[in-house]
C-alpha cells in the first residue's frame, strides 16, 4: 500500500541564487493512519515541508506523492482538486466563508469535493470542539478562538486521506487544546494521516512518531513520544554545535511495529496553544 505521502529528496531554496536552503534533501514515508509530529528550531523548515507536502509550494527538486499520486507535473488545477479529495489543511491562517454557518463552514469541503457530508461525524466534530451550541451561528458572531476552532472542525470533519496541521493548537485552552489533538489522534486511528507541525513537546506526545528537523534535515525520529522526551530532543538541539552537518536518516516508515502509540497517544498529554486553522482553500495559490 502507497504511504499517504511519499517525500524523496526534497529540497527548497529560496531567492534567485538559492541564497536561503529551506529544505535540504528531505526523504520520508507518512503511512496512511499515522500521526506524526514534525518539530525543530525556528527556520529550520517545517511549514515548508508541510507546505510541500501538501502541493502548496514547490520543491526546488526532489518528489512528493500524495496518495499514491505524483505531484510533479500536475497543474493548479489538477493540484487543487487533489487536494480538494484528499487533504485537509488546519493552518496558521483561516478562512472561512462569512455569509455560511458554522455548519455550512464546516460541511463546504464535502460538498465540493462531491460527496455528502457524514451529518452525524460534522456534529460529533463540532461538539468535540465545544462548538455545539453554535452550529447556526456566522463567523462574525464568533471570537477568533471559536473561529479557529470552527476551522480545525472543517478540516477534520473532511475525513480527507492527509491532514495537514501547522500550530493547531497554540491559540486554544489547555482543554480545547486537548480536545483538538484527541480528535486528531481518533481520526489517525480512523485511517486518515496527520501530519502536525508544532513546537508543543505536550502537542507532539499526542502523535505516533516525533520527526526533528535541523537546517531543512532530518536528524532524529522518535518513536511513541513522550512529552519528556521530545522536551529533552529540543533542548538537545539547541545545544548542537554549530555548524555541523545533520546526520543521514533513513525514510521514516512510521508508527512502532507495535502500534503503541495508536494505543496511547491519546492519554498521555495535554497541552495548550495556539489554534490557527485555515483551510482548505480553493486553488490555494503556491507561495
Ligand atoms: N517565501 C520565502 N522566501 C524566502 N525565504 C523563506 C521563505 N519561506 C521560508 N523561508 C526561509 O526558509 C527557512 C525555513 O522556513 P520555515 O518557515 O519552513 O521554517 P519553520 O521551521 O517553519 O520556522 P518557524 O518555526 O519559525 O515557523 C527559513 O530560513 C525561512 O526564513
Amino acid at each position: 500500500m502507497d504511504p499517504a505521502v511519499q517525500l524523496r529528496d526534497l529540497r527548497k531554496h529560496y531567492g534567485g541564487g538559492g541564497q536561503v536552503t529551506a529544505l535540504a534533501g528531505i526523504s520520508v514515508d507518512f503511512p496512511a493512519g499515522s500521526f506524526t509530529a514534525v518539530m525543530g528550531p525556528s527556520g529550520s523548515g517545517k511549514s515548508t515541508l508541510l507546505h510541500c507536502a501538501a502541493g502548496l509550494d514547490e520543491p526546488t527538486s526532489g518528489t512528493v506523492a500524495l496518495v499514491g499520486v505524483p505531484l510533479a507535473g500536475m497543474n493548479e488545477t489538477e493540484l487543487t482538486r487533489l487536494r480538494r479529495e484528499h487533504v485537509a489543511f488546519v493552518f496558521q491562517s483561516y478562512n472561512l466563508m462569512p455569509a455560511l454557518t458554522v455548519w455550512q463552514n464546516v460541511t463546504l469541503p464535502a460538498l465540493l469535493a462531491g460527496r455528502r457530508p457524514d451529518k452525524e461525524w460534522t456534529r460529533r466534530v463540532i461538539e468535540r470542539v465545544g462548538l455545539g451550541e453554535r452550529m447556526g451561528h456566522r463567523p462574525g458572531e464568533l471570537s477568533g478562538g471559536q473561529q479557529q476552532r470552527v476551522a480545525i472542525a472543517r478540516a477534520l470533519a473532511s475525513r480527507s486521506a492527509v491532514v495537514f496541521a501547522d500550530e493547531p493548537t497554540g491559540a486554544l485552552d489547555t482543554t480545547t487544546a486537548r480536545e483538538v489533538l484527541n480528535l486528531l489522534t481518533q481520526i489517525a486511528r480512523m485511517g486518515q494521516t496527520v501530519v502536525m507541525v508544532t513546537h508543543d513537546p505536550v502537542a507532539a506526545s499526542y502523535a505516533d512518531s516525533a520527526l526533528f528537523l535541523v537546517d531543512g534535515q532530518i536528524v532524529r525520529q522518535l518513536p511513541n513520544p513522550t512529552a519528556k522526551a521530545v522536551a529533552d530532543e529540543l533542548a538537545g538541539l539547541a545545544n548542537r554545535p554549530q555548524p555541523g552537518p545533520a546526520p543521514r536518516t533513513s525514510a521514516f516508515q512510521g508508527p512502532a511495529p507495535d502500534g503503541a502509540a495508536f494505543q496511547g497517544a491519546a492519554h498521555r498529554a495535554h497541552a495548550g496553544g495556539q489554534a490557527m486553522a485555515a483551510g482548505f482553500r480553493e486553488g490555494t495559490a503556491r507561495r
